[in-house]
């Protein structure tokens, strides 16, 4: 698996649909980061933004932080040398961290939309093409 062009073509159009309308995001990105603490209940990287309440306004603005981010690398997926640049962005940010449990990360993100849009859900492209970003925001 490699994210080739026609997954990223795809994962872009999946995200637009799942990401693109407003009212989606908060709901969609409450569930990845509830489903998420259920899989990994270590909340302690999250002590600077309330992450015992994931419901409180200051987590709920960290996942709008995190999504933005992940929608702008999503965003790039077809033009590498942009992409590569923010994902070195992200992964200098998150060096401060001792480590950044992205597997499992992942997995729930991907559970989330293979919920969302299961009609549509290319589980071999989402996992490929999210291979190539963590391995540009662990690098
Ligand atoms: C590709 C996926 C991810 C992207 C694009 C991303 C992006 C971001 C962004 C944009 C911020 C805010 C930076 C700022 O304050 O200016 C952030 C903060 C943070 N991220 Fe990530 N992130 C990702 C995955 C993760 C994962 C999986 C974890 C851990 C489970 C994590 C842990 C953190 C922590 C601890 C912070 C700082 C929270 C604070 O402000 O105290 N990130 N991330």
């Amino acid at each position: 698996g490699d994210c080739n062009t026609l997954q990223r073509t795809k994962v872009k159009y999946q995200w637009s649909i799942v990401y693109g309308a407003t009212d989606n995001r908060q709901a969609f990105g409450t569930l990845v980061w509830r489903d998420f603490f259920g899989l990994y209940p270590d909340r302690s990287l999250f002590s600077g933004v309330r992450g015992e309440n994931i419901y409180s306004p200051e987590f709920r603005a960290h996942v709008v932080r995190v999504f933005a981010g992940f929608d702008i690398l999503i965003s790039l997926l077809d033009q590498e040398d942009i992409l590569n640049s923010a994902l070195a962005h992200y992964a200098a940010f998150h060096k401060q961290f001792p480590s950044i449990p992205f597997k499992e990360f992942g997995v729930v993100l991907l559970e989330a939309l293979a919920k969302t849009i299961p009609e549509q859900f290319d589980q071999d492209a989402w996992s490929q093409c999210y291979a190539v970003i963590v391995a540009g925001v662990t690098a």
